[in-house]
């Protein structure tokens, strides 16, 4: 059974007291109903109201139902309320403003409300299959953007972010750099405490880079123990003083991937800015990720930024 609290709302604005109130007997048994009775009153309700359906009537004193309607489609949070159209006009002309206007039908006076009813419910009953559908949209979006273990950004939507962000750095002449992220010698992890272990490890690790992270830049997880992050408005220099912090506070974590486990790691990292020859991504992830392999061949936990010999191999792997 449906709650009074999950209930639909509809408001419905009517300047006649008299048909207002046959309206919101008509609907009350399965609505909750809310009653404006002139436009004015009707704008300054929306917001609070936030009806899932507007009945509006078109001929009021002052704003109008057509200046109503047109002020709703003109608010972004209100756009998309359905809003069925009542009038005493029932000229073609009448109906065609009204449902070029925005609203979603048209029912001519005097109605039968037993018409009405229906076609609330049909509006309302539309109106929750829409959104079922854009939560489903939501979802999948989500799923398809992000790493399943972590949370993070996937290898596929790390691209899409960091193309769209080196257009923006060209356009506003501003750096972008590129990090990569290594876990050392995880695949030692795995072998002493197991692979469920491993992925705790993943998560708890992904968590800490997060937070570390700022705001704007973007961190995902491009492989197994692999991560990448996109510092706009950053030099390679800065980058790397970021790689370098976030290096010593990843060696203090304590992590505990279960009950009694106490693992610590060290991390190996590869930075790079992006330059004016590099068309996508490609290019810059290879030189941060030679860089990446220089730090790993140095000794590991430590960073190393991506120098001309870095810039060579990855023009040559390219
Ligand atoms: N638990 C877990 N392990 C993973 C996952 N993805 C990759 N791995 C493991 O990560 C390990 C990576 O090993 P290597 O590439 O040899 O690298 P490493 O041991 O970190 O050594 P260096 O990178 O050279 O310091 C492998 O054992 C993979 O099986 C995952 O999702 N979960």
């Amino acid at each position: 059974m449906t709650s009074a609290t999950d209930r639909q709302s509809i408001l419905i604005v009517e300047d006649d007291q008299l048909s207002a109130v046959l309206m919101a007997t008509l609907l009350a048994d399965l609505y909750t109903t809310h009653h404006a009775n002139s436009g004015e009153q009707a704008m300054a309700m929306l917001g609070e109201v936030q009806p899932d359906l507007v009945l509006l009537d078109a001929m009021m004193p002052g704003l109008d139902g057509y200046q109503v309607l047109k002020e709703i489609k003109r608010h972004e949070n209100l756009a998309d309320i359905p809003i069925i159209f009542i009038t005493g006009d029932n000229s073609l002309d009448a109906e065609i403003r009204a449902l070029e206007g925005g609203a979603v039908d048209f029912v001519p006076k005097p109605y039968d409300p037993k018409v009405v009813r229906a076609r609330v419910h049909l509006h309302l009953e539309l109106l929750s299959k829409t959104r079922a559908l854009q939560a489903a949209n939501a979802t999948l979006l989500h799923l398809s953007r992000s790493d399943p273990l972590t949370e993070l950004a996937n290898r596929r939507h790390f691209y899409e972010v960091a193309i769209a962000a080196h257009a923006d750095a060209r356009e506003k002449a501003q750096p972008l750099s590129l990090m990569v992220i290594d876990i050392d010698h995880f695949k030692s992890i795995n072998d002493h405490y197991g692979h469920a272990a491993g992925d705790a490890v993943l998560t708890e690790f992904s968590a800490f880079a997060r937070k570390f992270m700022r705001s704007k830049d973007c961190l995902a997880r491009i492989g197994g123990e692999e991560f990448a992050c996109l510092l706009p408005d950053s030099s390679a220099e800065q980058s790397a003083a970021i790689a370098e912090r976030f290096r010593q506070s990843a060696s203090e974590l304590q992590l505990t991937p279960a009950t009694g486990l106490n693992i610590k790691l060290t991390v190996s990292c590869g930075v790079t800015e992006f330059q004016h020859g590099d068309n996508g991504v490609d290019r810059a992830l290879m030189r941060a990720d030679q860089a990446l392999y220089r730090a790993k061949r140095e000794g590991r936990n430590c960073v190393r930024i991506a120098h001309q010999s870095d810039s060579e191999a990855a023009e040559f792997l390219s």
